[in-house]
């Protein structure tokens, strides 16, 4: 199906719109079979006011899990993994059901409690205590295995970041390496990611990078500078840093089919229901907008930023976009907006 053309001012508009309700800075870029365009608004600095643009480095959070789950996919073609194998095949005795496979991990149907939602019931002191710790995948599964079960393995989708921790796990003992060199190897380096880094544990965002500003709980309380921080409670499940440019590249390669075979890909496209106009895959994320297109790809939520990175089923276009503030829900619910804007074009006024 032929999309409608982007609807740019009113892209445009929803930078600004986020902006208004308390994002610093705000940035979205579109490719399309080679054309590009780009647009950002406000600042990537509150200290020294310096202009917000697409060049800018930020943590994408969740997006993260496209790339693990296409390390997977790499892993199952090269017949190394098999998707409905129990996790416990590759890491023995890890957990207590062995019934849980690597399927039901990369769909979020595992039934492992999310350890996050404990870390950060309250927003800022969550995310303080935790912003200098470095942990072992097996510190973040043991959180979760402290709790019941959510589901019975393969039931229901229940989004989890444990998932995507145990992904990581996978990534180490099935590759001999850590997830980084898997990255670096396997997508970065083929795909030219130039901007796109794994630096955990280091605190810092290499090169030029908009800071990151959470926002507290309270509502008025002054936004806390979040970007100097591990991301070690995310890791293989949210930790890697990137550009708007160098996630178009990568959901445009992964979605074009040049990062798996087909049939891998069509796995990831194995889709259970997962909310309103939404389903997920094997670490993709589907939703389906107004005007009837399905948009494929991830959101992502790490303290101090939001991205959204989504394309058309084959790649052919791709939005990536960010606001370098997050825990505010009203600027989350605009920013959803772009994937409108982009795809379905001008909305019926
Ligand atoms: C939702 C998103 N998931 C992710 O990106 C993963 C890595 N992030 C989370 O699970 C949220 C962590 C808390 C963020 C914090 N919120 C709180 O602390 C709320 N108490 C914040 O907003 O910065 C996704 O898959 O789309």
């Amino acid at each position: 199906a032929v999309l409608p053309k982007p609807d740019l001012e009113g892209l445009r508009g929803d930078l600004r719109t986020a902006q208004r309700q308390g994002a610093p800075g705000a940035a979205a870029r579109i490719d399309e079979h080679g054309t590009v365009f780009r647009t950002a608004t406000g600042i990537a600095d509150r200290t020294t006011g310096r202009a917000l643009g697409n060049a800018d480095r930020f943590r994408i959070g969740s997006v993260t899990k496209i790339f693990t789950a296409t390390v997977l996919m790499q892993l199952a073609d090269e017949h190394k993994l098999r998707l409905d194998a129990p996790v416990n095949r590759y890491l023995p005795g890890l957990l207590p059901d062995g019934r849980i496979t690597v399927r039901h991990v990369l769909s979020h149907r595992s039934g492992l409690y999310d350890y996050t939602n404990d870390m950060f019931a309250r927003t800022v002191p969550g995310f303080e205590a935790v912003r200098d710790k470095v942990f072992t995948y097996r510190q973040l599964v043991d959180r979760s295995l402290r709790r019941p079960r959510t589901n019975t393995p393969g039931a229901v989708y229940a989004y989890s970041n444990t998932n995507f921790v145990i992904a990581g796990m996978l990534v180490e003992k099935l590759t001999g390496h850590p997830v980084q060199t898997a990255y670096r190897d396997r997508i970065i380096e083929p795909l030219k990611l130039r901007d796109t880094f794994y630096v955990h544990p280091s605190t810092r965002i290499p090169g030029r990078h908009a800071r990151g500003y959470l926002t507290p709980d309270r509502a008025g309380a002054p936004l806390v500078d979040a970007t100097r921080q591990t991301a070690s409670w995310a890791q293989s499940a949210g930790a890697i840093v990137s550009t708007t440019r160098d996630l178009n590249t990568f959901l445009g390669a992964l979605l074009g089919g040049r990062l798996t075979s087909s049939a891998q890909l069509a796995q990831m496209r194995r889709w259970v229901p997962a909310g309103t106009d939404q389903a997920y895959g094997l670490g993709l994320r589907r939703r389906d907008l107004s005007c009837g297109v399905s948009v494929y790809g991830h959101t992502g939520a790490v303290q101090g930023y939001y991205t959204y990175a989504f394309a058309s089923k084959n790649g052919g276009r791709s939005l990536a976009a960010f606001v370098n503030t997050s825990n505010n829900g009203t600027v989350h619910t605009t920013m959803l907006g772009t994937l409108e804007s982009a795809f379905c074009g001008k909305r019926a006024k």
